[in-house]
């Protein structure tokens, strides 16, 4: 299959348990809960996304025709190609990376010395062989990933309450702060993150994920 991909580039993971590790970012195109166009935003299954994941035109995207190429690509952004310490790290997101993720590309990705991440919203399920999964649930999408490494929720959802998820077979549980879009977004960000923040409190099942790249201002 071809792969459709917005931008792939290299930073830091900048949430959940890996945060700070170094990783190439491979963002495919496309959601299955919202188009990613404003004018549906308001109707759409999920409705708080801070991402652009419409189109290949973004840094290092593209059509991609076999897995092999798309893999080289993203191995070709790792320093030094990858004699500089360190296992290639790759992170699958998007859009949402399982409606292009298959078997195909985990085993080129890892025939390149990658080790694989995800980051998915749960709706569908994780092929075989994926080697860091992390579940970010929608309160209005049913999960069918009810397992993996670390489930991290935005928070808060009204109709989302953590209780919902805190018996998901999971290594680590994450309350993430809703970050806020418009103009009141950086009041809106401290206000979810003090809320975030009590609740771990109070419930020490859950840990706090910042979305550290945005305090840095890397990508
Ligand atoms: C853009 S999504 C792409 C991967 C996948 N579709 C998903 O939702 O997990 C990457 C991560 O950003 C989180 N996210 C999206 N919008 C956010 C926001 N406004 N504030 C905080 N986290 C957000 C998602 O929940 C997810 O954990
Ligand atoms: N640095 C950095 N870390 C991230 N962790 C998850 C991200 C995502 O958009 O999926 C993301 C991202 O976009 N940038
Ligand atoms: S599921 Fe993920 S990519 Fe899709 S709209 Fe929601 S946060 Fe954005
Ligand atoms: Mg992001």
């Amino acid at each position: 299959m071809t792969y459709s991909v917005k931008e792939m580039f290299y930073t830091l993971q900048g949430e959940g348990a890996q945060a700070g590790r170094p990783a190439v970012f491979c963002r495919f195109a496309g959601c299955n809960l919202w188009t990613g166009r404003e004018e549906d935003r308001a109707k759409a299954v999920c409705t708080f996304c801070d991402t652009d994941f419409v189109g290949i035109d973004g840094e290092g995207g593209g059509k991609f025709k076999t897995p092999k190429a798309l893999a080289a690509a993203a191995r070709a952004l790792w320093p030094n190609n990858g004699t500089s310490g360190g296992k290639p790290y790759v992170v699958c997101t998007g859009g949402e990376p399982l409606l292009q993720l298959d078997v195909l590309l985990i085993d080129a990705f890892h025939a390149e010395g990658f080790e694989i991440a995800v980051e998915t919203n749960g709706t569908l399920p994780a092929p075989d062989g994926i080697d860091w999964i992390c579940v970010s649930p929608k309160a209005d999408a049913e999960v069918v990933q009810t397992h993996g490494h670390e489930l991290k929720l935005v928070y808060p959802q009204a109709k989302a309450l953590p209780e919902r998820f805190a018996g998901f077979n999971f290594e680590n549980f994450y309350l993430q702060p809703m970050d806020g879009l418009g103009a009141e977004a950086s009041s809106e960000r401290l206000r979810n993150t003090e809320a975030a923040v009590q609740y771990c409190l109070e419930h020490p099942q859950w840990k706090l994920s910042l979305q550290t790249h945005k305090i840095l201002g890397i990508p």
